[in-house]
């Protein structure tokens, strides 16, 4: 048996259910261990419970301090890092070392975040002194998506930690490596015990943490579905903290511009990184009717046919790696059919070449004569073409979705992108720049089905951390004048 939790800064085994992870191209075993069972998930909300006060406590100097030997820690085992999120997610390995980059950027980052937007102000109100200051929630559970199993629970980890909470993590089952080497860098950088701790395990443990009456937040990124269910978990408890990111089926608007090869490779840097697997991939990409449109197509299916699609560690390395396992890759090819049976064209059929590996190559559908566009996001490498007439019919096409995490213009129009800006709904809205690759600069999170309107990356500090304003003065006096009706007399 493996140890596979760590709880109250000890490694232990999990009473719950085996489960494993498999490298998505060999099928090979990469871990395997025991999830946490809900009376481990009890006692590990008691060691976050027990740690809390202490860290809590501690001034937000020491904290970064442990935060800053975190950094130094992912970049003393940053090839090993690297490789280990290649291996378990498929990504290739230049893309798996830019994330590891992304958890390292993200302490600087989290800490001028912190200072700017849940830092202390003061100022003279009356007679006293007006204070603005930010506590930490207590205990919070996060919970990661497997397809950045570093860098998206680190977004809202370390956030989390800088503000003095104690944290229960709950990484994807179907990546447990990668989380179970970043809790050992947190380790490494002399994080206290029982302040960061790792529940392993799929949906049963999920759920056991969700619902454990201990928590004081919980923080998701994932699924539609699933942070749909969480919302509706912790309906009628607003004194648990709640911030959701989600999918998305988001639009990317093309006009006929200038530089046609330009738009191509923003097209598959927005559609094609990561195998389709990044929630600010472009799903629907909207192509004016006519013979510019056309021209397009031809030169976006020409370019993405040559796109090398090949295991993490190929040489040379591919543009794409797998997805995420041989489940996916399924449900992917039968949504590729179901929309072939209900009248999509295809410009570029994506293809499983092999059986036994979740290689998927990009895929390209118009899909304008499907009736009824299920609006759903397809995680993976597989564009919808939808043909528009004009651009207000263009922006309405953009916008007939629930979701609203990105959307995008390529235009060489000012004015149109203004428009776009005004009428389209999500919380990314770029011009002529692919739509993934956000920055942790910015503020980052969707609108509609999309988010809860907590936004993370830069705002994450806002959800970590709740404000405590103070009106304050050393000494106690009566004012010198009274309000009617009181005498002191
Ligand atoms: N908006 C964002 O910031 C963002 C970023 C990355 C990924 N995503 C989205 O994440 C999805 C891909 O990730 P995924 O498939 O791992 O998501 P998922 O919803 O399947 O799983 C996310 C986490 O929730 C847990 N979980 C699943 N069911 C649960 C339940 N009923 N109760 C409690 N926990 C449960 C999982 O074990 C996992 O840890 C895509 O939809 C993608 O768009 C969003
Ligand atoms: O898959 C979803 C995230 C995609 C990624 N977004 C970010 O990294 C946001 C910044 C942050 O969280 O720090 C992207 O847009 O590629």
């Amino acid at each position: 048996m493996m140890n596979s939790l760590y709880i109250a800064g000890e490694w232990l085994a999990g009473q719950g259910e085996a489960f494993q992870s498999l490298n998505p191209v060999t099928q090979q075993v990469l871990w395997a261990g025991e999830g946490a069972t809900a009376a481990q998930v009890e006692s590990a909300v008691q060691a976050a419970r027990q740690a809390f006060p202490g860290w809590a406590r501690r001034t937000l100097e020491e904290r970064i301090s442990v935060l800053e030997a975190f950094a130094g820690a992912l970049k003393n085992n940053a090839d090993e890092l690297a490789r280990c999120i290649g291996e378990e997610t498929g990504k290739p390995l230049w893309e798996a070392a830019t994330e590891v980059t992304s958890m390292v950027n993200k302490i600087a980052i989290s800490v001028q975040s912190y200072r700017e937007r849940t830092g202390e102000k003061s100022g003279p109100l009356g007679d006293a002194t007006a204070v603005l200051r930010h506590k930490p929630h207590g205990v919070v559970a996060v919970f990661g998506p497997y397809n950045f199993p570093g860098h998206l629970p680190n977004g809202h980890i370390v956030p989390a930690l800088l503000a003095g909470n104690s944290v229960l993590f709950k990484p994807s089952e179907l990546t447990p490596k990668v989380a179970e080497l970043t809790v050992k860098c947190w380790i490494e950088a002399g994080l206290p015990a029982g302040v960061l701790n790792l529940l392993q395990g799929a949906r049963e443990t999920g759920i056991a943490l969700a619902a454990n009456p201990g928590i004081d937040g919980l923080f998701f990124t994932g699924s539609s579905r699933t942070g749909n269910h969480l919302h509706q978990q912790f309906a009628g408890r607003p004194d648990k903290i709640l911030a959701l990111e989600m999918g998305g089926n988001n639009p990317l608007v093309v006009d006929e511009v200038a530089d046609l090869d330009a738009a191509v490779y923003t097209i598959i840097q927005s559609a094609f990184i990561s195998a389709g697997q990044r929630c600010t991939c472009a799903r629907r990409l909207l192509v004016p009717q006519g013979a510019w449109g056309d021209t397009l197509l031809a030169r976006l299916v020409a370019v993405s046919s040559t796109i090398e699609v090949g295991a993490f560690d190929q040489q040379p390395a591919p543009f794409m790696g797998s997805v995420i396992s041989l489940g996916a890759a399924k449900a992917l090819m039968d949504a590729q059919e179901h929309l072939l049976a209900n009248g999509a064209v295809t410009l570029l059929e994506m293809t499983q070449p092999q059986a036994q590996a979740a290689l998927l190559t990009p895929g390209i559908l118009d899909v304008t004569a499907v009736a009824d566009r299920p609006d759903e996001e397809l995680f993976g490498p597989l564009l919808q073409v939808i043909r528009y007439a004009d651009f207000e019919a263009a922006i309405a096409e953009a916008n007939d979705t629930d979701y609203g995490l990105a959307a995008g213009l390529l235009s060489d129009s000012e004015a149109r992108y203004q428009q776009f800006w005004l009428e389209s709904r999500a919380g990314i809205v770029n011009w002529n720049k692919q739509l993934t690759g956000a920055a942790s600069s910015a503020p980052f999170g969707g609108v509609g089905a999309s988010g809860n309107h907590r936004a993370s990356a830069y705002y994450a500090a806002d959800y970590c951390a709740y404000p405590v304003a103070s009106l304050e003065t050393p000494s106690l006096t009566l004012p010198a004048a009274l309000t009617p009706g009181v005498k002191m007399a």
